[in-house]
């Protein structure tokens, strides 16, 4: 476990284990990248990353723009393949997309041609093993009604709220009862009244479905109010920076007792704060300092 003030990135340890549960997904020493052909150049977006996830788990990703966080769970999506190291989950190298992890897009990706409920069903339509049409439906209505859209069946994307269009995201996620749910930045193109309501209804939605979740975030406050653990990733080339429990009880959004306010919400925040910025100004000045390289 590490406690808010230590620095895990003074001990040698390599590999961060949440000891509670078993393990579901597990990165073991992964370098990511991409490979630029015409140029013959290759960009390390992540060195050597292990990393564990419990079943059950909700695991929160930060770091700055540009750190490898996407690269990361696209790999874990089976999007993207490691240079080096593997991603398994179940103890099962991930070699593709799968119907045991679903992704929710920040640009929502909804197919604007279709009303809410198609664009569900496409998760579940071109699946191997047949799903009988009374029990598709049950499943779409049983997604919106878990997201508050029940009613909307039948509306386009055009016809819905930025908040909404990303519930439908959301359903189609979660309509295939997948075992993972990837989220990378789902409430960032969302105002700040509509984030804060969707990130309760996660909060219901993934007691309910006992979902192990991956997500992405920007805001501080986000990865705190809805993580277990968060995982800080360093400037690029992205490491793992720290690992930070939150102690916090559960639910997290309850009215009668505002968790923003307590002093142990207060004290994670800055020292995430803190190790952000510094992550921050570590990459301005590394980027000066490649540059006054690439001029010398
Ligand atoms: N398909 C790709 N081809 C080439 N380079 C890529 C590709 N995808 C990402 N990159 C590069 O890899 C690095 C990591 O990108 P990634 O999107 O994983 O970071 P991120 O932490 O998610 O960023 P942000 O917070 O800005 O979304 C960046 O330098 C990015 O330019």
């Amino acid at each position: 476990m590490v406690h808010v003030g230590s620095h895990e990135t003074d001990r040698p340890a390599k590999e961060h284990a949440n000891t509670a549960g078993s393990t579901l997904i597990e990165v073991a020493e992964v370098n990511a990248g991409y490979d630029n052909q015409r140029e013959r150049t290759r960009l390390i977006a992540l060195r050597d990353i292990s990393l564990k996830v419990t079943q059950g788990e909700f695991l929160a990703i930060v770091g700055p723009s540009g750190c490898g966080k996407t690269t990361l769970i696209n790999m874990i999506a089976g999007f993207v393949k490691p240079l080096s190291g593997v991603v398994k989950v179940r103890g099962v190298p991930v070699d593709g997309p799968g119907a045991d992890r679903a992704m929710v897009f920040q640009d929502y990706a909804l197919l604007p041609w279709r009303t809410v409920e198609r664009n569900v069903e496409f998760a579940i339509e071109n699946r191997r093993g047949h799903v009988p049409k009374p029990e598709r439906r049950a499943r779409i209505a049983n997604a919106l009604q878990l997201v508050g859209l029940a009613g909307f069946e039948k509306s386009y994307p055009h016809e819905l709220s930025g908040g909404m269009r990303q519930r439908v995201g959301i359903a189609r996620a979660l309509v295939g009862e997948p075992e993972i749910l990837l989220m990378d930045e789902p409430f960032g193109a969302v105002d700040a009244m509509t984030r804060e309501a969707m990130q309760a209804e996660l909060e219901k939605i993934i007691a309910e479905t006992r979902q192990t979740v991956v997500f992405i975030t920007h805001s501080i406050d986000e990865a705190i109010t809805l993580g277990d653990r968060i995982v800080v990733v360093s400037s690029r080339p992205g490491t793992i920076r720290e690992i930070i429990d939150i102690d916090l009880p559960r639910p997290r959004f309850d009215e009668r007792n505002d968790i923003k306010r307590s002093a142990r919400f207060g004290e994670i925040r800055s020292h995430l704060w803190k190790l952000l910025s510094d992550e921050a100004l570590g990459a301005k000045w590394g980027s000066v300092a490649r540059q006054e390289g690439e001029t010398a």
